[in-house]
């Protein structure tokens, strides 16, 4: 089993403890996922170090606005060196062809690899009475991944990030080379913390993710290495 179907990430908000878990885990795991926390923290030069170190980036930004700005944003990103960038689908066609498109441009112009292109379907955090209640969805969470990742395909983006459970649909509907990555992942037994919509990480991989997110129960461990360790083992299993 590949590691980089391991992404750990790292909710941090220095440099410091971003390499040092980069440094602990590097004989695990050579994926890692920078989010705003960190990101803000730390600024670009973050993502680049991490890809000096010899990691691949998930930069987790979760861009959201009108297709212009998104567009231009995406093109700033691409020399960040991330392998991975991200927006919300809930930006809708327009914004999300003007990411895709904008990070290929801009990467063929400065002779660099274009990162993947992925859109955010529902959070992880989202259960149904939140969905439906709160946010004043009406149909099923699933309904909304599935009109979202088939959105996303159809804008030329590479993938989705969506929820374990939905993994199975969204691979039925967009193919076998649409990439799904799944936060909420939870090993048996774990605190489920703030997720709401999760699977084991054995589970995720054989309904068919492409890479999985964790981070506390990786960063929160006491010994991380043998967290990351033991997941990826369970990986290989599945
Ligand atoms: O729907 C989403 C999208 C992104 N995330 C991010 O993944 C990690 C999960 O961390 P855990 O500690 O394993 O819960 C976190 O950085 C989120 O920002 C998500 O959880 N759900």
């Amino acid at each position: 089993m590949s590691k980089e179907k391991l992404i750990v990430a790292l909710d941090v908000n220095n440099r410091a403890e971003a390499m040092s878990l980069v440094k602990e885990l590097a004989g695990v795991t050579d994926f890692f996922k920078v989010g705003m926390e960190l990101f803000y923290s730390e600024g670009v030069g973050i993502v680049r170090e991490i890809a000096a170190a010899g990691a691949k980036v998930f930069l987790d930004l979760k861009l959201h606005d009108i297709p212009n700005t998104v567009g231009r944003a995406a093109r700033v990103l691409v020399r960040s060196g991330a392998s991975i960038i991200n927006v919300h689908a809930a930006g809708g066609g327009a914004m999300m062809r003007a990411a895709g498109d904008s990070a290929r441009e801009e990467a063929a112009k400065l002779g660099l690899p274009a990162p993947a292109v992925v859109a955010v379907t529902v959070l992880t955090s989202i259960d149904s009475n939140a969905f439906t209640r709160e946010m004043g969805y009406t149909g099923a969470i699933e309904d909304r991944v599935r009109t979202w990742a088939l959105l996303a395909r159809e804008s030329g983006l590479d993938g989705v990030v969506c929820s374990p459970r939905e993994i199975k649909m969204v691979r039925k509907a967009c193919g076998p080379d649409f990439k799904i990555i799944t936060p909420g992942i939870r090993p048996a037994g774990s605190d489920l913390n703030d997720q709401r919509r999760v699977m084991t990480p054995g589970e995720a991989i054989k309904a068919g993710a492409s890479q999985i997110v964790i981070g506390r129960p990786v960063t929160g461990a006491p010994d991380r290495c043998a967290a990351a360790a033991a997941i990826l083992a369970e990986l290989s299993g599945a």
